[in-house]
């Protein structure tokens, strides 16, 4: 990292289960610099959690509480930043991340559904997540991509191989 430096080293963008904290968390490692998730950041500035925030306030009032903490972090953090997948959906968002190296993780139905299926429910996902998830990724493709310097494909690649992509791509050296 130089003194110069403005932002964050990456912004990682995709949908709910591309794997964005994840491979945010080893790509910091490797980096040796600072990880943060704006979702982290919402939940101790709220004191609640995601799920709650959209069953008490609704969808609107996350979105705006999101905008609001992703430029903070986009103006604080140095390190790596991983985004919620609807932060994009926000066209003040969508123009603070053009000044930013961020990367959009790629990934299909199959993988994404399987993967969100491990983890902790997604509010938006609730009901049928296949289906969910299909029109959320339809809807939000064209904003992944417009933000994104560069797209990386995470279908059957461990998060470890999807950092060595991610790595590459940007041409940032390993630590
Ligand atoms: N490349 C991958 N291969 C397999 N599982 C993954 C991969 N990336 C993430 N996961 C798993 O998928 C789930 C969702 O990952 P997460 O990093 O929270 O995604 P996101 O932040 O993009 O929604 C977690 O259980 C995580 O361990
Ligand atoms: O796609 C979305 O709209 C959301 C994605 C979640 O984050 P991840 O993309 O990290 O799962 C979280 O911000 C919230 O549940 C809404
Ligand atoms: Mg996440």
């Amino acid at each position: 990292m130089t003194d110069t430096q403005t932002g964050p080293l990456v912004v990682l963008v995709g949908p709910p289960g591309a794997g964005k904290s994840t491979v945010g968390r080893l790509l910091a490692e490797r980096l040796d610099c600072g990880y943060r998730d704006t979702d982290a950041d919402i939940v101790a500035g709220q004191g609640k959690e995601i799920a709650d925030i959209f069953v008490d306030d609704g969808e609107e009032r996350f979105r705006e509480i999101e905008a609001e903490a992703v430029r903070t972090a986009l103006a604080e953090h140095r390190g790596v930043l991983a985004l919620g997948g609807g932060s994009v959906l926000r066209e003040g968002t969508r123009a603070l991340l053009a000044e930013h190296p961020v990367v959009f993780l790629e990934v299909g139905l199959h993988d994404a559904v399987h993967r969100v299926g491990l983890d902790a429910p997604r509010p938006l996902l609730l009901g049928n997540p296949r289906q969910r998830w299909r029109e959320l990724m339809e809807a939000r493709r064209p904003l992944y991509t417009q933000v994104a310097r560069v797209v990386v494909d995470t279908d059957g690649l461990s998060p470890d191989q999807v950092a060595d992509a991610v790595l590459a791509a940007l041409e940032l050296e390993k630590r």
